[in-house]
């Protein structure tokens, strides 16, 4: 199977193209989320792609979009091709099992990010400051220790190519009001604290993640984006889990070893060997046969 590394979809509108994912304009009120194959890694985009990765991330995101509709209702209108317009379908051969036909929102401007585990940029910060976010913390915890309760530390929405910045959460009820700001990172935690326990309880950390949320055309708070992927979440084996230490990465450590083995300058994209995309797919898969309980469709 091939990769796809760039969507080509002609007949619609491209909105954005991200590390990873492509967004397309389909009409008044949907967009299209494709999901490519492309890999980054250390913030780098990687010459060849991981084939399947794409479809994966995608069905994973449908379970989680499913699984938690009970707690905020999502974008997701759906993953299902036959579902979906004709001017989508045209590109069914390209697209078949790595598109989100979503609802048009009003995209509130902020990364909500929530974390359970002190690590990356948060555990920086800690060091320097003993906050996260501005937001303090008790003394004396270790690299990627369990926090108390998962934490709400929004990120501004940075440019393509530029770091975002993490801000405290009062900064957001200034950026959209009180009401709006609590019931957003409310959502956030809910959300975090449900998919944490289930990933959890089948053999992965989800260590922290990222949310997007918009509001539909009556005001009503909808988690948008994708969810709780790898792409957009840290996920440990819980198995190799200590605090005091940074952890390996569940889905991409084949690759970042690879990369810090063959002295990768984190800036040049490079061409992956067959045996570090084997690997890493292998690992997408395991991830999703964990928390699904079923085998993807490549
Ligand atoms: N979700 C959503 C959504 C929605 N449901 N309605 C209106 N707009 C958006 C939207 C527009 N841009 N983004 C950022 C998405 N990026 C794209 C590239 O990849 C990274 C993420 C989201």
């Amino acid at each position: 199977m091939a990769a796809l590394l760039e969507s080509d979809c002609p007949a619609l509108e491209l909105i954005a193209r991200g590390k990873v994912r492509d967004l397309y304009n389909v009409d008044a009120d949907t967009l299209l989320f494709v999901a490519t194959d492309r890999v980054s890694a250390f913030d780098v985009v990687m010459k060849n792609g991981i084939p399947g990765k794409g479809k994966i991330l995608t069905q994973l995101s449908v379970f989680w979009f499913r699984l938690l509709a009970d707690v905020m209702p999502s974008h997701l209108i759906t993953s299902n091709m036959d579902e979906m317009p004709a001017s989508v379908q045209q590109y069914r051969d390209q697209l078949e099992g790595r598109c989100l036909l979503v609802r048009r929102l009003k995209v509130i401007q902020v990364e909500a990010i929530v974390r359970g585990y002190i690590t990356g940029s948060g555990w920086a910060e800690y060091k320097q400051k003993g906050t996260v976010s501005d937001i303090s913390l008790p003394a004396g915890l270790q690299e990627c220790e369990q926090l108390a309760a998962p934490l709400f530390t929004p990120s501004t929405k940075a440019e393509i190519g530029e770091h975002d910045e993490n801000i405290h959460p009062d900064q957001v009820k200034k950026m959209i009001g009180t009401e709006l700001a609590e019931k957003l990172s409310q959502a956030a935690v809910n959300l975090y604290t449900k998919a944490a326990e289930y990933a959890r309880a089948r053999g992965i950390i989800i260590a922290d993640t990222k949310f997007e949320f918009g509001l539909d055309e009556h005001g009503v708070l909808t988690v948008a984006d994708e969810v709780l992927t790898p792409d957009s979440s840290r996920f440990w084996p819980a198995d190799q889990y200590a605090p005091g230490r940074g952890q390996d990465s569940f889905d991409k450590q084949f690759l970042r070893n690879y990369l810090v083995d063959s002295g990768f300058d984190k800036k040049t994209s490079i061409e992956l060997p067959d045996d570090v995309i084997r690997d890493t797919l292998a690992k997408y898969v395991d991830a999703y046969v964990r928390i699904t309980g079923e085998q993807p469709t490549l």
